[in-house]
């Protein structure tokens, strides 16, 4: 004290030490803090927020936040924004609802921060806050966004969407802050992974609230709740958001804040939004389709068909017709990879037609999207809400075409109606619409894999119109199925049989991931069973009447035929949650094998009963008898001899020079076809070769499918030697640019510890995946 005064007597400033300023800087951050939680309190209980109120900074939100915010050109609050910021803010439960591309995802993601910030939350705490979402795809998204406006808080955030490296995230989950995932995958870390826990949890957000509580994932959601702790905050946020009790119930949410935004609005999609239908009967809706793609052919456009196999058929058939887009394609059953690939190439192209199922309804934003095309009916109206709002998002404008069966049309447009969706009936100019079934048909012919895909797309839309449930829209019995498969190029409709099972969903819209082990080994038991029906219920098999299809069958020996026979009777290569129903094909007329052996249905014999087996045998053998056929020019399957009358062959001229020419004739067509064959077996080689490839590039881990990373390093130590930068700076995450870098530049401590800086500013997935191999390479 003393030394003190005399120093004021000798006027020395008083010595500030480096502690000091630490300390001092840490009481006014707990001030601010503490007025934070204050002001967000006050904020909530005063009702909904003036409308004079628009910009973020006015909130009582961070510093922090608010630069990240400005870095991404946030500014100004959405609608929904501006209704929900106030409660979620103040830690109170929220179910928000707002119109599709309305800006809900910062609504969640904001508060996360901010809570998390205000609790001061390290790497010690553990899990803090909770992002689930029904897709990958758009858990991807919100990670981005969120690396975007977090990039200046000390939190480490994953995102866990399935993949191979479960063991690798097993090593970091523990550590994370934050974590966006997807529901299967979430679940098996906490049945598997030691140290992971979420006892500390402070905020869960559902995001598509409606869509992650429903019958899909019902059983992984409610064992994922019950390792949630009771006390916590959950937000809840869709564009058709549940208002279940149930569901509700579920969540233990306390006194929710109902927040819906656009519910007085006329309308129930974005103004910007210009919707049409067109009524089109099911053999010309890919004429139409292709028509409209020729048209089209410099728009932005997203194409929704019913089901995965459909998609490939289109992509793989459009592909070689050339509507004069460039088309990708998105399903439920791809690689991960492969889908994060098309997802960026979609996102980053301002010329292209995305096919997809509904596994891109949902959520994922799409820049600049012109046109919405529905090929196939919405199973409801939310679907048919979330599939238009990829176009007309956020303040830009957009058109949707949705086509109808005759069939289909009164009711949908009803219920449309219904629900306030302002949409018009437009037609098509008849001379504008082309012809794409005569080139499908020839697809199908040239190659049999294109024809098989054709067969399986047949199926899997009659097998997802069957399945609806709003039998007043769709209805199976009015297709016409022979048309129908004479437009995909199809010889003759397959004959679809329908087993409905106990405890079927109607799902056309799943991640099959999402499916836990013992929904998996369920369903292959039914598929053994339904196999079982099929080899005993002989009175279904009708042998006399042959389609095209059959016989064009016939031409294939036995082998080939077994392989698709597996196919058709195997569910579990379905990218749709196919396996649903059982398709039975009236009878399977087989080419002679080659060596002349039976050979089985390709499935482990260990898994038939004896029974089984010879019925099986009994049925290739009856089967395999001659009926081989030749194919015309138009596809139409011939006896390889039909004989005529002796006295009209006489007729025709001498035998010796007849016989003579007609094995010349038919040396040159053998001729012909062993070249055509030889092509083609070249051609399988290299495909075989190309997917060998692919998968050895798997198998060295090159693909990685997991992505997850690490937000910013949790240095709350006191450790801070350049604590003269200004904070901002010093705060900031860095992303180390090379492998080198991230070897070189960070102090050793702190990488044995895998703690990376990680500066997310022009940071795509790319680098988001390339920084989370290094970040597990590193270990
Ligand atoms: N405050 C804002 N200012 C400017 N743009 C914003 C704001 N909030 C969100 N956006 C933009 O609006 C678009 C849609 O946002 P977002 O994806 O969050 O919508 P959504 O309501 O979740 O849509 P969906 O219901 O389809 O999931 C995004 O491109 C986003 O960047």
């Amino acid at each position: 004290m003393a030394k003190r005064e005399g120093s004021t007597k000798n006027n020395k400033p008083p010595v500030v030490t480096a502690t000091d300023k630490r300390r001092l800087r840490r009481e006014e951050e707990i001030k601010k803090i503490e007025s934070l939680g204050q002001r967000a309190l006050t904020l909530a209980n005063n009702g909904p927020l003036d409308s004079s109120v628009k910009l973020f900074t006015e909130l009582p939100i961070s510093e922090l936040t608010l630069q990240g915010l400005e870095r991404a050109h946030y500014a100004e609050m959405t609608e929904i924004q501006h209704k929900s910021l106030p409660y979620a803010l103040a830690k109170r439960d929220v179910l928000g609802a707002a119109k599709t591309g309305s800006g809900k995802t910062l609504a969640f993601l904001i508060p996360i921060l901010e809570i998390l910030y205000r609790h001061q939350w390290t790497q010690l705490d553990g899990l803090g806050a909770l992002v689930i979402s029904p897709t990958r795809e758009l858990a991807m998204q919100i990670f981005e966004v969120l690396c975007k406006i977090g990039r200046y808080h000390k939190l480490s955030a994953g995102l866990i969407i399935g993949g191979k490296q479960v063991e690798e995230e097993k090593a970091i989950m523990g550590r994370m802050n934050i974590l966006v995932c997807t529901p299967g995958r979430l679940l098996q870390h906490m049945d598997e992974t030691a140290g992971f826990d979420c006892d500390n949890l402070q905020v869960l957000v559902l995001d598509e609230a409606d869509r992650i509580l429903d019958l899909g994932f019902k059983k992984t959601m409610n064992a994922i709740i019950e390792n949630l702790p009771r006390q916590r905050q959950t937000l809840l946020f869709s564009a058709t958001q549940t208002k279940s009790v149930k569901d509700l119930a579920r969540l233990s949410l306390e006194r929710p804040e109902y927040v819906g935004v656009h519910e007085k609005d006329r309308f129930s999609t974005p103004s910007k939004l210009l919707q049409h239908y067109m009524t089109v009967e099911l053999p010309q809706k890919l004429d139409m389709l292709y028509s409209f793609l020729r048209t089209h052919a410099n728009n932005k456009v997203i194409v929704f068909l019913s089901s995965g196999k459909q998609v490939r058929f289109v992509y793989e058939t459009f592909t070689k017709a050339r509507p004069g887009i460039p088309l990708l394609h998105m399903h439920g059953k791809q690689k991960q990879m492969r889908r994060v690939e098309i997802f960026e190439k979609f996102k980053n192209t301002t010329k292209a037609a995305l096919l997809c199922t509904d596994v891109a309804a949902r959520g994922l934003d799409f820049p600049a999207v012109d046109w919405v095309v529905q090929v196939d009916c919405p199973e409801d109206c939310d679907t048919y809400l979330h599939r238009v709002g990829r176009t007309a998002r956020y303040e830009a404008s957009g058109k949707s075409l949705l086509f109808l069966l005759p069939t289909e049309a009164p009711e949908m447009i009803r219920l449309l109606n219904e629900k306030n969706i302002p949409i018009k009936e437009i037609s098509p100019k008849g001379n504008k619409v082309l012809n794409v079934s005569k080139q499908l048909q020839h697809f199908c012919f040239q190659d049999s894999e294109t024809k098989y895909l054709g067969q399986r797309a047949f199926v899997t839309y009659v097998r997802s119109v069957f399945l609806q449930k709003n039998k007043k829209v769709f209805d199976v019995d009015k297709l016409p199925l022979e048309e129908f498969a004479e437009s995909l190029g199809l010889p003759g409709a397959p004959q679809v049989k329908f087993v409905k099972r106990k405890g079927d969903k109607n799902k056309s819209y799943e991640d099959e991931n999402s499916l836990l082990k013992d929904e998996r080994e369920q369903r292959r038991k039914t598929r053994m069973e339904e196999i079982e029906r099929e080899n005993t219920a002989d009175t279904c098999i009708d042998s006399t009447v042959k389609t095209k299809a059959d016989k064009m069958f016939a031409r294939k020996n036995a082998n080939v035929l077994a392989g698709h026979y597996q196919k058709l009777v195997d569910h579990s290569d379905t990218s749709d949650g196919e396996g649903d129903f059982t398709l039975k094909r009236a009878d399977h007329p087989l080419g002679e094998s080659d060596d002349n052996s039976v050979k089985l249905p390709n499935i482990p014999s260990q898994e038939l009963s004896k029974r089984q087996l010879r019925k099986m045998k009994e049925k290739l053998i009856k089967n395999t008898r001659n009926n081989r056929v030749v194919f015309d020019d138009d596809g139409n399957a011939r006896p390889i001899y039909e004989l005529q009358d002796e006295d009209s062959f006489r007729q025709q001229g001498d035998v010796n020079k007849m016989v003579d020419e007609f094995q010349q004739r038919n040396r040159i067509l053998m001729d012909e076809a062993d070249v055509a064959d030889r092509e083609a077996d070249q051609m399988r080689r290299k495909e075989k070769r190309i997917r060998r490839k692919i998968r050895e590039r798997e198998e060295l881990g090159l693909e990685s499918s997991q992505t997850l990373a690490v937000l910013k390093t949790d240095d709350f130590s006191g450790n801070d030697s350049s604590e003269d930068e200004a904070p901002r700076d010093k705060r900031s995450i860095r992303m180390a640019a090379s492998d080198d870098e991230l070897q070189t530049s960070k102090p050793k401590k702190q990488r044995s510890a895998r703690v990376l800086e990680v500066d997310n500013s022009a940071m795509t997935l790319e680098d988001q995946e390339q920084l989370a191999l290094q970040l597990l390479g590193s270990g």
